[in-house]
């Protein structure tokens, strides 16, 4: 008789109310109800035998219309439903504080990363756990796993959307489609055979079969069958099971403060600490048989831990907190992208919704053309003095060199994309234009908590644009921008630049605008992506890892973690299908007992 049988069974389903998990012990407790949150979940309570509890510091708003259409995803941005982090440059980090988390309120671009990237993962493993399958084949399984793709109809392939089926999963639970009504008119295939003729780039039927180095059409994380609403998390892995699997509860509202320790030294979890709302009278606590796996993102999983005491022993004792374990890299290794918007006038009119799912993503040659090969130069002498300039947010300068090493090669010999394009049709002003990031940024940010108020936002430092190259991608970025609306076909659908302007960044050599005038503007235009990774990253101890290949928190007897938090390096890509890979994966490791 299991410990399970015999005690009452704990309450299922969506919860409300503290006390249903207050003093109740579960198999595994989940710390986050977002995107990889609630897919873990779902897996694990497949068995009927394993008990889960979730706790989501957010609400349920799978019915407000800001969160399942996925047109409104704008308003949500600064909302009660977005943790909105303050980061440098006086600029806002954004993350779903709902439940879903960041799959309820994102932009449901649906993309993969190149297999070079994937790959690269398991090189910062040790030797010995190699073999655990942290490489693209076995991913791309466990993304694919996740996916119920519906192919392009008849009237998204009169527009030019295609598909390839066979590069997705068609039997899991994440939707995804194409919106029921795309954009017509001249302006895509306008674009495409531009980008194409000034970069080389070839126009691919589908950029989710491991190589995204084209232009192509996307799908989104919607769903045709269901009036194409969103498909988050939520509606996914746990709407169609809410109601009948009786051993997963989900309690909204309630913000784990802290993991609760064993007191016998041995770094095993025993439960958590929670409070309901911003009640922060009532300590609730709920107990574990077997392990907690964080989930509660980038951000807020290593602020999690360093108030629990494990991270850097100066940072904790600074706060009084008392180090359970010493693992400096805990919310070191930030990395985030920056995300800029250029407007041109248009000279055609715009028929059906606006919807901006045709990209395009550039490989170094493609973005750099005749300079590539400086470009490359300049990289690889670059790297020692990027380490030493980043290394006050990694384990150590020879650790992040070994990492940007990784990161050159993917670049470099891997000849992935490292801009992402995606082109805008603007319905509510005369404009189209292009919306464009650098994907694989050197400089590294931190995160670190300030106090012990679970309820006060940690410290975010991105350290945006601290190595030169960043912006010198940034930079390029605008100068192909402004070369693609300038050149023809896109030429003669366009008139003049809107934004920024030419009496704002001057161009007066035709090259697209100097470093020096474009730096200003960009740095004040830009939006921080929301692709935060990396602050607990998967790698060996010695590369500054915090979770090993199992995910487990190194030291610990019984901690996980499952969310972006744990890649090591950026991809060049959107994260979702990646994270619910990263999920299943982690789902079917604890099954096994991995
Ligand atoms: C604005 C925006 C646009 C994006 N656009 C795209 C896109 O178009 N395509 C794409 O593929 N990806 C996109 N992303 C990225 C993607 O959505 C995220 O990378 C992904 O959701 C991260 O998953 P996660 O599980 O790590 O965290 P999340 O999905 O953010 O989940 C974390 C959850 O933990 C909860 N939580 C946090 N702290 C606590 C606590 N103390 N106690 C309890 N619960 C807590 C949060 O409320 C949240 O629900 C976007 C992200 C954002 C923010």
């Amino acid at each position: 008789t299991t410990d399970y049988q015999t005690h009452p069974h704990p309450p299922s389903g969506i919860s409300g109310n503290p006390l249903d998990a207050s003093n109740r012990t579960f198999d595994y407790i989940i710390v986050g109800g977002g995107l990889t949150g609630l897919a873990l979940a779902g897996r694990l309570s497949e068995d009927a035998r394993t008990t889960v509890l979730v706790i989501e510091a957010g609400g349920d708003n799978r019915k407000d219309p800001r969160v399942y259409d996925l047109y409104n995803a704008l308003q949500v941005y600064g909302s009660d439903i977005d943790w909105s982090w303050p980061v440098d440059y006086g600029k806002t980090t954004d993350g779903g504080k709902t439940l879903g988390g960041s799959s309820s309120i994102n932009g449901g671009t649906w993309t993969r990363g190149a297999a070079a990237q994937y790959d690269a993962w398991s090189d910062l493993l040790t030797p010995g756990e190699r073999s655990l399958g942290w490489n693209w084949n076995n991913l791309y399984s466990y993304m694919k796993k996740a996916e119920h793709y519906h192919p392009p109809s008849a009237a998204n392939q009169q527009v030019g959307a295609d598909g390839v089926t066979s590069w997705h999963g068609v039997r899991g639970p994440v939707n995804v489609g194409f919106p029921e009504e795309m954009l017509g008119g001249p302006q895509h295939p306008a674009f495409i055979a531009t980008i194409h003729n000034v970069t080389g780039i070839p126009h691919c039927r589908d950029l989710n079969g491991g190589d995204p180095n084209c232009v192509a059409f996307v799908p989104s994380s919607i769903n045709p069958d269901d009036s194409f609403h969103r498909s988050s998390s939520a509606m996914s892995y746990l709407t169609p099971v809410e109601n009948t699997r009786t051993n997963w509860l989900t309690l909204l509202n309630s913000t784990v403060t802290k993991l609760v320790w064993k007191p016998d030294g041995s770094k095993t979890v025993i439960g958590v600490e929670f409070l309901h709302l911003n009640n922060s009278s009532t300590v609730y606590r709920a107990n574990v048989r077997k392990e907690v796996i964080m989930a509660a993102g980038s951000i807020n999983t290593p602020a999690i831990l360093q108030r629990s005491g494990v991270g850097d022993r100066a940072l904790l004792s600074s706060l009084g907190i008392s180090t359970v374990l010493n693992l400096p890299t805990v919310g070191k290794n930030l990395q985030e992208q920056t995300l800029i918007t250029l407007g041109f006038n248009r000279t055609f009119q715009l028929t059906g919704r606006p919807w901006n799912n045709l990209l395009a993503f550039p490989n170094l040659s493609q973005l750099f053309g005749k300079d590539a090969a400086a470009v490359t130069t300049k990289i690889r002498t670059s790297l020692d003095a990027w380490a030493e300039s980043q290394k006050d947010n990694a384990l150590s300068k020879a650790a992040l060199m070994k990492i940007f090493e990784s990161q050159a090669d993917v670049i470099i010999k891997g000849k992935v994309p490292v801009l992402e394009l995606i082109y805008g049709n603007i319905d509510y002003a005369p404009m189209h234009g292009a919306i464009f990031w650098g994907l694989l940024p050197f400089s590294r940010g931190s995160v670190k908590i300030k106090t012990v108020d679970p309820f006060a936002k940690p410290n975010v430092t991105n350290n945006f644009f601290s190595v030169p190259f960043d912006m010198e991608v940034e930079v390029q970025g605008a100068r192909l921008v402004r070369k693609l609306f300038t050149t023809a076909p896109l030429s003669n659908l366009t008139s003049a630049e809107y934004l920024p302007g030419l009496a704002v960044v001057p161009d007066p050599t035709g090259d697209g605008g100097s470093v020096q005038a474009w730096d200003p503007w960009l740095k004040a235009a830009f939006s921080s992506n929301s692709h935060a990774l990396g602050t607990c990253s998967m790698m060996r101890k010695d590369l500054g890892g915090v979770v090993d290949g199992r995910l487990r928190v190194y030291g610990t007897k019984n901690l996980r973690v499952t969310d972006a938090s744990i890649i090591p390096t950026q991809i060049s890509s959107h994260m979702m299908s990646t994270l619910y890979g990263i999920a299943e994966k982690l789902a079917d490791m604890i099954k096994a007992g991995v």
